[in-house]
């Protein structure tokens, strides 16, 4: 099964547009899992047994296991996503871009070490820095475009004939790169007018959608400004909000962080019609 037929297919089986990111801070993981040998992982592996069913994606973040020596962890986290919830995308942020052979590579790394269904990629090297993803035509690569940051705007705002580059960079994946529909873009909650505008030019292509949650962006506009006529068409990311969301009376961690994104999710899901 391809990438965006997965997505499609969790979306509906899950009926969520829930993107669950998986950025395990060491200074912010429960005392429990501080520190351990395999702490990373455990911790990882409770969040997601407690937000599968909640979730048409998961995120891991890969500069939160390669700073730590943990790439052991991330391949048996991914492991386990594969083997226990193989209908739920797994894609792996680790934000490439390099060119040719060396894109390659990366691309051996995010899809045959960790086994990942989707990986972001940074366009800024052109289309030779892109199209080795390609290579694995059931992968998908998610390309960024209009990224959650304020600092985004420094080069992706700036004027291209016309139009800001992150148009053009919308307009060149949807209009040549995306011959084989295994695109996807990002493009961050945090800037709903041009989300809109994304999606304008894109059609139904799928967007990864990080900036809700710790980063303050808006729900309701994201998805008004996201969404598809089907109410589909996103990966609205949450991280730190889900995994580090502060225990209520009787509520350990991973059930404050269900209870975190069945809101997250039903927030989302309030919208989409
Ligand atoms: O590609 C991404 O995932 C990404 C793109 C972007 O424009 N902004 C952005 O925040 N992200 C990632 O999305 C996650 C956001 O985490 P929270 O702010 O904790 O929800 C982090 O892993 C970021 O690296």
């Amino acid at each position: 099964m391809t990438f965006i037929n997965k997505l499609n297919a969790a979306w509906a089986s899950n009926d969520s547009l829930l993107c669950v990111g998986l950025d395990p801070d060491m200074d912010k993981l429960p005392a429990q899992f501080r520190n351990q040998p395999n702490g990373i992982y455990e911790f990882c592996k409770e969040i997601i047994d407690a937000t599968a069913d909640l979730a048409c994606s998961f995120k891991p973040q890969i500069a939160y296991f390669a700073a730590l020596s943990a790439e052991r962890q991330l391949e048996d986290i991914c492991a386990y996503l594969r083997d226990n919830y193989p209908h739920i995308p797994l894609v792996l942020d680790a934000k490439r871009g390099d060119i040719g052979a060396t894109a390659r590579q990366y691309a051996r790394e995010a899809y045959d070490r960790y086994g990942a269904d989707a990986v972001t990629v940074n366009p800024y090297m052109g289309f030779d820095s892109v199209e080795p993803y390609m290579e694995w035509a059931d992968r998908g690569v998610i390309i960024l475009c209009r990224t959650s940051n304020a600092g985004g705007s420094d080069l992706q705002f700036l004027d291209v004939g016309g139009k800001p580059l992150y148009q053009h960079v919308a307009g060149l994946v949807a209009n040549k790169w995306n011959a084989n529909g295994q695109c996807a873009l990002v493009v961050g909650a945090t800037f709903p007018e041009e989300l809109a505008q994304v999606r304008a030019i894109v059609g139904d292509m799928p967007l990864l959608v990080p900036g809700i949650g710790a980063q303050g962006g808006d729900i309701a506009a994201t998805v008004n400004a996201g969404r598809t006529a089907a109410g589909t068409g996103m990966m609205i990311n949450s991280s730190r909000a889900i995994l580090y969301a502060a225990p209520q009376a009787g509520e350990d961690f991973a059930a404050a962080a269900r209870r975190v994104a069945e809101e997250t999710r039903d927030a989302i899901n309030q919208y989409r019609k």
